[in-house]
């Protein structure tokens, strides 16, 4: 949902080359049926459908096992996310109000920012409409784990396909929580390495939004990203017992009623959180975990409280 945009067009492209999905069904307000049409070509075997305005919402939904939600407004220099929230939080409450009614059961991915916010609205819609699952709603993390294993492997000059750094916390400046001292294989930091790679993997989402100077932010790593998160949901649903992705999910790994970290997955969605990633941590990730809580604290509950405050169209 959202498929026309700029993170929309290039993971469209990369989960039609999945061999795992059977038919690709992409939505947008906009532009949609020529994405569509261009995409349907290439001699992959995932059927492409295009579906456009509010009144084919329902039947894009219809009958699918994974949905992703890229839809909404990116930052420009100078913003937050949160910023985008006044905009994006409509757009996100519209559209899990469609995934609730339609195909309840699936797994559902958002990617709009802001992800603090926005999961938690999903989460409140979809109580509101009597069909939370709180092992299926997914807030989209993996570009920091992206990035934190590209910036790792670049630093120590280790093999890139090696490196897996977790991260934790969620997905906005200090939330953003990589825990250096997890990385596996393990590689020992100086202090200094470790201020200097978290700034980096906490403010990556910004060094791109000013290069790209107006012209938006992370689309092609964030399509790469969600691209890996889609074919690991798959992987779970056609019953690998070996998926483990980070993601921000309801939880009760601290007192946050939602907090992103690993999670195992399976065909019911997350089949456990991995709470031993938050053990044994340095003291520098230990006071950065205490120091992301308030901001996150007020964002899980900005999202909460809008949601209330607009109950869902039945
Ligand atoms: N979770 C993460 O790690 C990341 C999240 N993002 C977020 O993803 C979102 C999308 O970014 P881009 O693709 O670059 O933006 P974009 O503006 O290029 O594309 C957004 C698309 O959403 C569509 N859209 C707007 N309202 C809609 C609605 N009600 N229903 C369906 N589609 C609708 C637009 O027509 C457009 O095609 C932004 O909120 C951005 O902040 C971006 C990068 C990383
Ligand atoms: O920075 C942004 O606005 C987009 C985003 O979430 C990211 O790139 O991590």
């Amino acid at each position: 949902l959202g498929a026309a945009g700029g993170i929309g067009q290039p993971l469209a492209l990369l989960v039609k080359m999945s061999p795992l999905i059977s038919a690709l069904h992409i939505y947008d307000i906009a532009n949609v049926k020529g994405v569509a049409a261009d995409l349907s070509h290439c001699n992959t075997p995932a059927q492409v459908l295009g579906f456009t305005g509010s009144s084919e919402l329902p039947n894009s939904l219809k009958g699918v096992d994974v949905v992703v939600i890229p839809a909404g407004v990116p930052r420009k220099p100078g913003m937050t996310r949160d910023d985008l929230f006044s905009i994006n939080a409509n757009i996100v409450k519209t559209l899990v109000e469609a995934v609730a009614d339609n195909c309840p059961d699936a797994f559902i991915h958002i990617i709009s920012n802001p992800v603090n916010s926005t999961l938690p609205i999903a989460a409140e819609v979809l109580k509101q409409k009597g069909v939370y699952d709180p092992k299926k709603l997914f807030g989209v993390t993996t570009l920091d784990v992206v990035r934190a294993n590209t910036f790792v492997a670049q630093k120590k000059n280790l093999k890139l396909i090696d490196v897996d750094v977790p991260v934790v916390g969620g997905h906005a400046g200090k939330t953003i929580l990589p825990l250096l001292s997890k990385t596996r294989p393990p590689v020992s930091f100086n202090d200094e390495e470790v201020q200097e790679l978290t700034v980096r993997i906490q403010n990556a989402g910004t060094e791109v939004v000013e290069a790209k100077e107006g012209a938006g932010s992370a689309t092609l790593s964030m399509a790469y990203a969600a691209a890996r998160f889609v074919e690991s949901s798959l992987r779970a649903l056609d019953g690998d017992a070996d998926v483990y992705e980070c993601s921000f999910v309801q939880s009760d790994l601290t007192e946050l009623p939602f907090f992103a970290s690993r999670v195992k997955l399976g065909r019911k969605g997350v089949e456990a959180i991995i709470s031993s990633d938050l053990q044994g941590l340095t003291e520098y990730e230990q006071k950065a975990l205490e120091a992301l809580k308030p901001e996150l604290k007020a964002s899980i509950e900005k999202g909460i409280a809008f949601a209330q405050k607009q109950p869902v169209t039945t």
